[in-house]
């Protein structure tokens, strides 16, 4: 399949955990679009902005909200293909910060797709085996499940 992974990441917490996803997609077989939102848009992912699925990774700013960066990646994303029914959100945050507010980003984002898949909510920066465990239990389900899944997204029918 063709993923997109876009993150957005201040302090590189996000960016670490984006990269382990990366690296068990392209582990499978996968060829992944890697977008750094803080520093590119969509044009990053290549000509087509059309992907089999969709990882979206973001921090989590002030009060459980999605950073700038990450907001106007999305805006671009929808305004290029709709919102895609592969979405899954993975993202990093603090629970100092309240338990109401702890990665709120992630939440906010799968919300507002409708995602069907279950979200990855990492403390701070991924650690140690557990984490890596977590990583990559959560990369194998989402993509086992879109492999699986009979598929209506125009992007694969295309593709
Ligand atoms: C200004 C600011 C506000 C934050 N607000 C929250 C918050 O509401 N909820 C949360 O879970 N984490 C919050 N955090 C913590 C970050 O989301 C967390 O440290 C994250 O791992 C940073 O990821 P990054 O290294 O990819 O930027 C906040 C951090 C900063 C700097």
């Amino acid at each position: 399949m063709r993923i997109l992974i876009a993150f957005a990441s201040l302090s590189g917490n996000t960016r670490d955990l984006a990269r382990m996803v990366r690296a068990r997609c392209q582990l499978r077989g996968h060829a992944v679009s890697w977008v750094e939102a803080d520093i590119a848009g969509l044009a990053a992912a290549g000509a087509d902005p059309r992907h089999d699925a969709y990882l979206l990774g973001a921090w989590t700013d002030n009060g459980g909200r999605t950073p700038a960066e990450m907001k106007r990646f999305i805006a671009e994303l929808v305004e290029a293909v709709g919102k895609p029914r592969h979405v899954a959100v993975f993202g990093t945050g603090e629970t100092q910060w309240g338990e109401a507010y702890y990665c709120g980003a992630v939440r906010r984002m799968a919300r507002f797709f409708g995602s069907p898949h279950p979200r990855l909510e990492i403390e701070q920066m991924p650690h140690g085996a557990r984490d890596a465990h977590r990583i990559q239990q959560w990369t194998d389900q989402i993509l086992t499940s879109i492999e699986n899944t009979p598929d209506a997204d125009p992007a694969r029918i295309i593709a």
